[in-house]
């Protein structure tokens, strides 16, 4: 019975029978169609999207680290301009949205560009280093729960995962809001911020992304 199925599985299953394998802006933009049209969801969607793009796109980054994968949306929406050499490692604790985000992101067919890592972010960020073989990150995109915004930038710094120009792009800082992310990273010298003003996906509802610049 196919009300059964969770929002997230009707969403994949949404992209699976109406998207273009193997074609990325196919699957973001039906993913953004059924999401505005029947089921929100939480993802960063088409307004803060094209920002999410336009930041991306100046940074030409290769190294790169999303927490809170969810559906896949914004992992398909980052790996879809990324270089071929690039890698996006992305961090979900639910098993559930990991293997959804899974399956959209090899239909998306950008799985040579994208490793989901299963746990929580506080527990697998000391583990880049050695575990996965990370440097040093060139970009971080924060929209997992919204109280672990400032412990897991502390985490970022504290493990040398960040180096002179890492760009750290925060998702939902007015609604639902960080604040207590915004005050360290605004009155932190060590970051240059800039706000991005725009709308919670799918809604009218004010919401902004904020972009803090690691000065070293
Ligand atoms: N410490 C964590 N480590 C790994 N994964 C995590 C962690 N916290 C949440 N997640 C995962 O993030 C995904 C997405 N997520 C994000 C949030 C918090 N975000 C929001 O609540 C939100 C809420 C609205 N909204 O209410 O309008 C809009 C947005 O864009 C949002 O990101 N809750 N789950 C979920 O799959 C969850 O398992
Ligand atoms: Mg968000």
């Amino acid at each position: 019975f196919i009300m059964a199925q969770s929002k997230e599985e009707r969403i994949l299953n949404f992209v699976l029978q109406n998207a273009i394998k193997g074609d990325p802006q196919s699957v973001v933009d039906t993913i953004d169609k059924y999401c505005s049209q029947k089921e929100w969801a939480m993802n960063v969607g088409d307004e803060k999207g094209l920002i999410l793009d336009k930041i991306l796109e100046e940074t030409k980054p290769s190294a790169l680290l999303e927490l809170g994968t969810y559906c896949g949306y914004s992992a398909v929406r980052i790996a879809r301009l990324l270089k071929p050499s690039a890698c996006l490692l992305t961090i979900e604790f639910n098993p559930d949205f990991a293997a959804i985000a899974k399956q959209m992101i090899e239909f998306a067919g950008v799985q040579d560009k994208v490793k989901i890592l299963e746990g929580p972010s506080e527990t697998i960020i000391p583990q880049l280093k050695k575990k996965h073989e990370v440097d040093t990150l060139d970009f971080v995109f924060l929209d997992h729960w919204k109280d672990r915004y400032l412990p897991d930038t502390i985490l970022l710094l504290e493990h040398g995962l960040l180096r002179k120009g890492s760009v750290i792009l925060a998702d939902n800082v007015v609604c639902p809001g960080a604040p207590d992310f915004i005050k360290y990273i605004r009155n932190n010298n060590s970051f240059e911020c800039t706000n991005y003003p725009s709308h919670v996906e799918y809604m009218k509802a004010k919401d902004a992304m904020e972009k803090a610049v690691f000065l070293g």
